[in-house]
């Protein structure tokens, strides 16, 4: 899969493709079927698919504190849909010069003049332009009138709901880890590299690996069954995800993630974690005697569910 950074970097041979547009946060199965139809007429036109996104997302370039975590950083929602056969993604910045673009320049410049685009496939709420002033109708139009074609996916519903990454993070929020594998067709995973810690997991009876969450927050908190990929196998273990109040923080988010009987080197690796049930809400505890007790306790647990439990 092709990544190109903005309109300026877009040549002649990018031209002519089948396209779709949205910030695709998590790949989930509403983003799936949109890709498989991307896919399908990608091979019937005979030219490449390309996924337009944007970074930051836009909720975050308008409200940086407020947007919602993150499901998947650029880095892994590239890795989930080049897993979808995407040929191209175009990663367009958002800044106050994409933001002004109306709908109709936006059509013109990206679309049209950028990608010139054969085939468009969207969501049927999908809104773009200035004020989010382009809608459905807008793209048809536009369509009949410079020779592509528009298409509405069908929207892709669990329970009589639509499927969103709104929906598959207030999933991760209530610890409902079966509805946000449902929506996202795989179980949640963060990706990450291990880092230093303060070297008290040992103190604790639980050696932790660090994973770097680059972003401050992370779409769930507190304590869970995971099993993270250790030479492309699944590894059990039990994870904190939070603040650590117990121990002197800086306020951000960490990931700490004990392996079961696990005695490898994992610094400096990136580490893949899926997050499989939720344990309990992280909490602050008076004493290192009373974090080391409920992580003896969250240890015991892991062990009692992962006894001959087939992993992911
Ligand atoms: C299973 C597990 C549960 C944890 N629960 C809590 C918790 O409830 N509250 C808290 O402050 N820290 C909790 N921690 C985080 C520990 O404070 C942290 O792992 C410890 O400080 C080790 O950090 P280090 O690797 O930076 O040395 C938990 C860690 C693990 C592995
Ligand atoms: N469940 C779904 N079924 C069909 N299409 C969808 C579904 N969810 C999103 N889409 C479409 O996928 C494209 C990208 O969607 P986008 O990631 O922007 O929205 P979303 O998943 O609904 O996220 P949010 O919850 O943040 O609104 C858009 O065209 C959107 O309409």
């Amino acid at each position: 899969m092709q990544l190109v950074r903005g309109l300026h970097n877009l040549r002649p041979q990018h031209r002519g493709c089948v396209a779709t547009i949205g910030n695709f946060d998590g790949v989930h199965r509403g983003h799936q079927a949109i890709l498989a139809r991307l896919r399908e007429r990608a091979a019937e036109l005979g030219v490449p698919s390309c996924v337009v996104l944007f970074e930051p997302q836009p909720r975050e370039y308008f409200d940086p504190k407020g947007a919602p975590a993150r499901l998947s950083r650029l880095r892994d929602k590239l890795a989930l849909l080049a897993a979808e056969g995407v040929d191209r993604v175009l990663c367009l910045a958002f800044n106050p010069r994409l933001r002004e673009l109306s709908a109709a320049e936006f059509v013109q410049r990206v679309l049209l003049d950028g990608l010139e685009v054969r085939h468009l496939e969207v969501g049927d709420d999908f809104r773009f332009g200035c004020d989010r002033a382009g809608d459905f109708a807008f793209l048809a139009e536009a369509a009949r009138r410079e020779g592509f074609t528009v298409e509405a996916a069908k929207t892709v519903e669990i329970d009589a709901e639509r499927v969103s990454s709104t929906r598959v993070r207030q999933a991760l929020a209530s610890g409902d880890f079966v509805l946000a594998e449902r929506m996202l067709g795989r179980p949640f995973r963060i990706v990450g590299r291990v880092l230093h810690g303060q070297k008290l997991g040992r103190q604790l009876n639980a050696p932790t690996a660090n994973v770097q969450l680059k972003r401050k927050r992370a779409p769930l908190t507190g304590v869970y069954l995971v099993s993270a990929e250790i030479d492309g196998r699944p590894w059990p273990g039990v994870a904190n995800i939070g603040v650590r109040p117990s121990v002197a923080g800086d306020g951000s988010a960490h990931l700490e993630v004990h392996l079961l009987d696990f005695a490898g080197d994992l610094y400096g690796r990136r580490l893949t974690v899926a997050f499989h049930h939720k344990l309990r809400d992280e909490q602050r505890f008076a004493s290192l005697e009373a974090l080391k007790t409920a992580i003896a306790a969250d240890i015991a647990a892991a062990r009692a569910h992962w006894h001959g439990q087939p992993l992911k």
